[in-house]
């Protein structure tokens, strides 16, 4: 009987052998196109029929565009389950995948990408607090602390760390945080147990904006949270509050970000995600008092190594048992 296909979409630059491995149970298949069309044209003349997974990385959307409604209909029948290396699947279009007949069951990658992305976001707290940006560039411009001499910057010992969304990373986040002497307070979209929530206080979206010296976005980015920080929410924040996203850039309205630093009612931030990577908004690379990391939050060989290996058990266990290990919780009636 001829072997199920297994379609890679992306590169894999760690788990190379455990990709290759596969191939006792699928035949591995790869793109020739170079872009969205040639894709979908694949697609639709019968070019992958017969692979039932494939896996997808962040950057394959460089070559097939978003696994948005019009791809997931060109996808051939036989698909039933997508792989997605990575936490958070706004590429993907879930409900499409849903929606399909038979539907394609997506999967993610929780857990695996908690603490490189929590260390960004501690590193990028630390340096937007102390405004270290300030310095490092004048001292690369020639200008040791350049003039008239770097502004004083605050210590995170004491300071209220708001989290919005307090899934693994935010709560990662939170223990780190406390290390530095934060308290730590969240909002969720719902309330977590008292052993996830390990003592964070829960207050409402408005208290966490009202309270907060220093807001940290770790919620992930679907139709609801688009821009869920915007003009009014910035009008509701403490004057001279620092913010950082490690989540994804359109969670925050850009445009409001950059005048609610101009305005001085955001003192600093720390970004290492845009609203449309990898394009930044001019406003903000010309403040020097934001600190910029080009979506490097996982970016380490251990959690890279992880997340593909992570991956690849995904479509290893859609192949031999029909299920995903950690399929994504939208679809959990699918299941
Ligand atoms: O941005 C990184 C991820 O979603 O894992």
């Amino acid at each position: 009987m001829a072997k199920p296909k297994a379609l890679l979409l992306g590169d894999i630059d760690h788990a190379k052998a455990t990709w290759e491995s596969l191939s006792d149970v699928a035949d591995l298949v790869y793109p020739q196109s170079t872009n969205r069309k040639e894709f979908l044209d694949e697609c639709r003349n019968g070019k992958y029929d017969g692979v039932v997974a494939a896996y997808r990385t962040f950057q394959s959307a460089g070559l097939t565009g978003n696994f948005d409604e019009e791809l997931v209909k060109a996808l051939p029948k036989s698909m039933r389950f997508l792989s997605h290396n990575g936490a958070g699947y706004d590429q993907v279009d879930v409900h499409a995948c849903s929606a399909r007949d038979p539907p394609i069951l997506v999967s993610n990658v929780p857990t695996a990408v908690d603490d490189a992305t929590a260390d960004v976001n501690i590193f990028l707290i630390l340096g937007a607090l102390r405004g270290f940006n300030t310095s490092m560039l004048a001292l690369r411009n020639g200008n040791w602390r350049g003039k008239p001499g770097p502004p004083l910057g605050h210590d995170p010992e004491g300071k209220v760390l708001g989290i919005l969304g307090m899934g693994g990373i935010g709560r990662n986040l939170k223990k780190k945080a406390e290390a530095f002497g934060m308290q730590v307070q969240y909002f969720n979209r719902s309330k977590l147990s008292d052993e996830l929530a390990g003592g964070a206080k829960y207050v409402s979206f408005d208290e966490l904006l009202a309270t907060s010296d220093v807001l940290s976005l770790n919620l992930p980015l679907n139709k609801n949270t688009r821009h869920i920080i915007s003009t009014k929410e910035f009008g509701k924040m403490k004057k001279d509050i620092v913010i950082v996203n490690t989540a994804r850039g359109a969670v925050i309205d850009e445009d409001a970000l950059v005048k609610a630093l101009e305005n001085g009612q955001v003192l600093s931030c720390g970004l290492d995600v845009y609203e449309e990577e990898p394009k930044i908004h001019p406003g903000l690379v010309a403040n020097p008092h934001v600190m910029l990391v080009p979506h490097m939050g996982t970016w380490t060989v251990e959690t890279q190594t992880a997340m593909e290996e992570w991956c690849i058990a995904n479509v290893r266990s859609a192949l031999e048992r029909g299920k995903l290990n950690s399929p994504v919780p939208e679809q959990k009636d699918l299941l």
